[in-house]
Order: structure tokens, then C-alpha cells, then sequence
């Protein structure tokens, strides 16, 4: 296999000046039996055109390269695919053979790759639903490469082309010019890891920390890590940022590169993100050089993320995408009105018999500050000890322990409906310990629309100071989902928001400023992409429960 720093989408860097190749033989508009028309694309080592067959006019991608090229792709190729004939997403090789200066390989004409779709749609990013589609058919795909003991090594979103139609929602993979067999035909075993400095193959931008900046042998673990590369940089505004200053010249801006690369913490590439891209990065840096990876698992997990998201969750890659389809999360300009009266019938009770005992009559209440006092008094009071009430009941249950068999939603929805008529923040910090607990019941993190009104009305209470003190106040509070105040939201969610309110969580001298963070918290993670609560949102949760506790 040829091992040079040569990789797609870039091409080489060189220090040196000497990059003038010599004259370029003209490539012939016949090969073989194929007549060459227009060009498809062209990489580092040759061309790719549409060609017909003279005598049956099919019609093919011609990969043409010179013989005598030094980075001879097509000739490893026409071994590898051979292993790989019949497999979903996998090209048919029709032909192939040398004719003059010529290596050819007939193959299965496609459609334009993802590098060229999303460029195209002038984006900064991918939507969720198409991610997780590609996630899902990426993963197949070297689920079946693998399985037919071939390794990538290359995989990069210009190597993912979808078919043409009808089979334009299939992802296929291109491009096995720098695919290698990692079980060895004859002894049936792994080929050996080493420690020995190599030279690098792969790409830039995706090839995994161990193979591109550490030098290692690549294996199984290493073609998904470049997925998980790739599917982080969909989600990532402007793409990850070791791909913001483009293809590196010199061999300084390659080590700056790796530098960037290898520094950067996952929970870093992935803030705002759904956690599952996180934990596939993760999972993919921790498998062993000869270790299987667990694909079933992942398509799932990403097939999960889709629907919970209001997508289909089938794999069909739907270009252009469509919006999210049912079950979708709100967005929090949907108003958030609680499904129960503002005021409990129990605390209403309270409310009735402060008022009756104000004993009106034709006093100027307003003037009488004793009548105002006395009457919030025995209105506190009625509220205190209806709490007390509810405190013991609950007591009973398993303490701060989500009770199993409910669902989220109902849990949830329970959870509201308590923390609406929470008369301290000793009773408000408890049911922000609980929210947590019940979001992290299972894999999915996602702020569904019950766990959104969770912290709408977590901030209603926390907003208005006087709740505690007149629960008999039912003017409208203001809601997350109110125009006014998605006014004064910034315009723009900026994604590093949820790592700094988790700091300021901690210097939040009231209520009152409590509350503004929760406001941030719920904008942020709502707006971004898959609404899901990253370890830096849980960590402010816990903050928040924390500071009302001390505010206490
Ligand atoms: N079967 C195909 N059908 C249609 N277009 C194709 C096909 N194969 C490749 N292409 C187009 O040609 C481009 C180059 O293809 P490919 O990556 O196989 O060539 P390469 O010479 O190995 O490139 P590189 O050196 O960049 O890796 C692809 O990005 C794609 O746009």
C-alpha cells in the first residue's frame, strides 16, 4: 500500500519549490471499450469521468490513472473490490484492466458526495436528521467493509457519495485507493500493531488522533473515529476549526494542525451538541487496536436520537432535508402554559379564606397596611401548612428517586406540576435534583417539551420573589414562550453559553438571578441542534439545586 503523507480532500503540502510535474500525457477519449465524456472529479491521483460502453452504451465512472504514477491507487483498488462486491453501498467494479499509460477501473456511476451536496446548500451546518442518517449508513457501511476484513483508511464526507436515483437515499463509499485487508488471508489473524514511526494515511481533517498525529497502525477503531470526526463536523458551525484554515502548505501548518487536533477534548468538539456524538468519540478512542466495534449498537443509538427529534429514524439520507416530522420537541416560542390551574385547588382553599378574612367592607383596604399584613399572614400560613401536607405525602415515596415504570414524560409532567407549588427553595432545589435524575434514566438527554416546562415553570418560580409570600397573585408570569421576552433573548445562541452559566451558577446572589440563567439554560439548549443536555447542563442543574439550597 502506498504509504505517503498524500490525502484527500487535501493534497499534499510540499516545503520544497519543486512542484512542477513532468508533461502530463493527454488521457485518450477512448479506453478500452469506453468512450470518455465529461469529468467527474479528479483527486491526486487521476481522474474520474463519465464513460460509455462503446458496444452496449451502459454507462460507468472510468477511474483513469497513469501507470507510472507514484501513488498507484488503481492497482490496489482492483484487489480490494472484488472483497466487497454486493454489499449495500458498496460500487460494483465492472471492468478494469491497463490500456497504453492507462490504469482503468469501470465502476458503478454515482451521484455527487456529501462534501459537494453540503457545499452546495451553503449551510453552516447539517441538520440533526440528516446526520444521524448519515451516521446510521456510514456505520453499515464499515460494519460490512469490515466484516469482509477490508479496512478504509480513508474516510472523509468526499468519500461518501449517495447513489443515483432510485437509489439516491443510500450512502455509498468510494475511494478504496488507501484500503487495506487487516486480516491476513493466509494465517486468518490480525496484522500486527507496532510502535515504529510510519509515514501517515488518511486525510487531515478526519483521520483519528492515533493514526494522524500519533503515527499508529490504523484499524477497525480508527475508520470509526473518522466517521465520528465527520459527523461532529456536520454539526459544528464552520466545521471543526483544524479545517478552518483549509489545506496546511508547509509542513509547520501540518504540526499546528496535528497540535489542534490532538488537543482538543471531546466534550469540547461536541458542546451543544446531542451527548450521543460525544460519547461515539469517546467510545471510539477507548476500543483496543484489534477490538470489534459494536456497530448494531451505535445505528441504533443514532437511529433513537433521530426519532426523539421528530425524525423518521430510517436511514434514508433525504437530501434536501426535510423538517422534522412528528413528536419534534417545541421550540420555546411555543407558548408553555401550565396544563393545570395556576393556583391548586388546595392552595386556592388558603387564598379564599385570607380573603374573606381581609373583611372588606367598606374600609379602604389599601390604606390598612394591619388588614394586609394579618390577611398574607393567614394566607402563608394556609400555604405552609398545605405544603407540609404534600411535604409528608412525598415523603413516602422513595426519596429523590424517580419512581420506576412511569414514563419521562409523565414523571415529568408530575415533576411540574409539584415544583408550581413549591413554597421554598429548600423544596425547589429537591426538584431540581429530581429533574436531573429523571433526565439521566436513560441514554437520551434530550429537553423534551415536558422537561422544558419543568424549567419554565422552574423559572416562574424562582422569577417573581413574591411567589412564596402571595400564591394568591395568578397575574401572568412570564413564560420563556412570551414574544417580549424572546425579544431580549440574544439573537444568536452562542454554544459556549451552557459552559459559562455553569460558573456564574455559582455566584447567583438570588432568586431572582437564578432565574435568568434558567432562561439562558432552556434558550440555549433548545436552540441547539437535538435540544440535548450536555455534561456541562447537567453540571449547572446540579448548580442551580446547590445555590437555592444556600439561598435558602
Ligand atoms: N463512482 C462514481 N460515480 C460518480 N462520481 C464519482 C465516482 N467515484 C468518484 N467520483 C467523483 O470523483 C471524485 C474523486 O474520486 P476518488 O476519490 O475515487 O478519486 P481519487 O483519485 O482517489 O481522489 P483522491 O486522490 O482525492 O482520493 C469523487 O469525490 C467523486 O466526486
Amino acid at each position: 500500500m502506498p504509504e505517503s503523507e498524500h490525502s484527500s480532500p487535501t493534497s499534499a503540502y510540499s516545503d520544497s519549490d519543486d512542484e512542477t510535474s513532468p508533461e502530463q500525457p493527454a488521457i485518450p477519449r477512448y479506453i478500452a471499450k469506453y468512450f470518455l465524456e465529461e469529468t467527474l472529479g479528479s483527486g491526486y491521483s487521476g481522474s474520474i469521468f463519465r464513460a460509455k460502453h462503446i458496444h452496449n452504451g451502459s454507462v460507468v465512472a472510468l477511474k483513469v490513472q497513469r501507470v507510472d504514477h507514484e501513488c498507484p491507487t488503481n492497482r490496489y483498488e482492483r484487489y480490494l473490490y472484488p472483497l466487497l462486491q454486493g454489499g449495500k453501498g458498496m460500487p460494483t467494479l465492472y471492468h478494469s484492466g491497463v490500456q497504453g499509460n492507462w490504469d482503468y477501473l469501470a465502476i458503478d456511476l454515482l451521484g455527487p458526495s456529501l462534501d459537494g451536496l453540503f457545499r452546495k446548500s451553503g449551510k453552516d451546518l447539517m441538520d440533526l436528521g440528516s446526520v444521524c442518517s448519515i451516521a446510521m449508513q456510514v456505520i453499515a457501511r464499515l460494519e460490512t467493509m469490515h466484516t469482509r476484513a477490508v479496512l478504509h483508511r480513508d474516510i472523509q464526507l468526499g468519500n461518501c457519495v449517495i447513489g443515483l436515483p432510485p437509489n439516491d437515499k443510500v450512502i455509498y463509499m468510494i475511494d478504496f485507493g488507501f484500503s487495506k485487508r487487516y486480516i491476513d488471508p493466509l494465517t486468518n489473524r490480525h496484522i500486527p500493531d507496532s510502535r515504529e514511526k510510519r509515514d501517515f494515511i488518511g486525510n487531515y481533517w478526519f483521520s483519528s488522533v492515533n493514526v494522524h498525529c500519533r503515527g499508529r497502525v490504523p484499524s477497525r477503531r480508527d475508520d470509526l473515529e473518522a466517521a465520528g470526526l465527520m459527523f461532529i463536523h456536520l454539526l459544528t458551525p464552520r466545521g471543526l476549526t483544524w479545517t478552518r484554515n483549509g489545506v496546511p502548505k508547509t509542513s509547520s501548518a501540518h504540526d499546528r494542525l496535528i497540535g489542534e487536533k490532538q488537543t482538543a477534548r471531546p466534550e469540547d468538539l461536541c458542546r451543544g451538541m446531542p451527548v450521543e456524538f460525544e460519547d461515539f468519540l469517546r467510545y471510539t478512542r477507548k476500543l483496543r487496536f484489534e477490538q470489534c466495534p459494536d456497530y448494531a449498537k451505535w445505528i441504533q443509538t443514532f437511529k433513537d436520537l433521530a426519532m426523539e427529534n421528530g425524525y423518521s429514524g430510517k436511514e434514508d439520507f433525504i437530501w434536501p432535508p426535510k423538517p422534522p416530522v412528528a413528536n419534534a420537541p417545541k421550540p420555546f416560542n411555543t407558548p408553555l402554559r401550565a396544563a393545570r390551574p395556576a393556583v391548586p385547588r388546595e392552595q386556592m382553599e388558603g387564598i379564599l379564606n385570607g380573603l374573606t378574612n381581609l373583611n372588606l367592607g367598606a374600609r379602604p383596604v389599601l390604606g390598612d397596611r394591619t388588614n394586609v399584613e394579618e390577611a398574607t399572614k393567614k394566607a402563608k400560613d394556609a400555604l405552609i401548612k398545605s405544603a407540609e401536607r404534600e411535604k409528608r405525602a412525598e415523603t413516602e415515596d422513595a426519596e429523590s428517586v424517580p419512581p420506576i415504570g412511569k414514563s419521562k414524560a409523565v414523571l415529568l409532567a408530575d415533576l411540574s406540576n409539584k415544583t408550581s407549588r413549591a413554597v421554598d427553595n429548600a423544596a425547589l432545589a429537591k426538584y431540581v435534583q429530581e429533574f436531573v435524575k429523571i433526565l439521566q434514566m436513560n441514554s437520551s438527554k434530550t429537553l423534551t417539551k415536558e422537561a422544558s416546562r419543568f424549567l419554565d415553570v422552574l423559572y416562574k418560580q424562582l422569577d417573581d420573589p413574591s411567589v412564596f409570600i402571595q400564591p394568591q397573585k395568578v397575574t401572568r408570569t412570564r413564560s420563556f414562550g412570551d414574544d417580549a421576552f424572546n425579544e431580549r433573548a440574544p439573537a444568536h445562541a452562542k454554544l459556549g453559553v451552557v459552559a459559562r452559566l455553569r460558573f456564574d451558577v455559582k455566584n447567583a446572589r438570588t432568586n431572582k438571578a437564578l432565574a435568568v440563567l434558567v432562561a439562558d439554560f432552556a434558550k440555549v439548549t433548545n436552540k441547539c441542534v437535538g435540544r440535548s443536555i450536555t455534561k456541562d447542563g447537567f453540571i449547572f442543574l446540579e448548580g442551580v439545586a446547590q445555590r437555592l439550597t444556600a439561598l435558602h
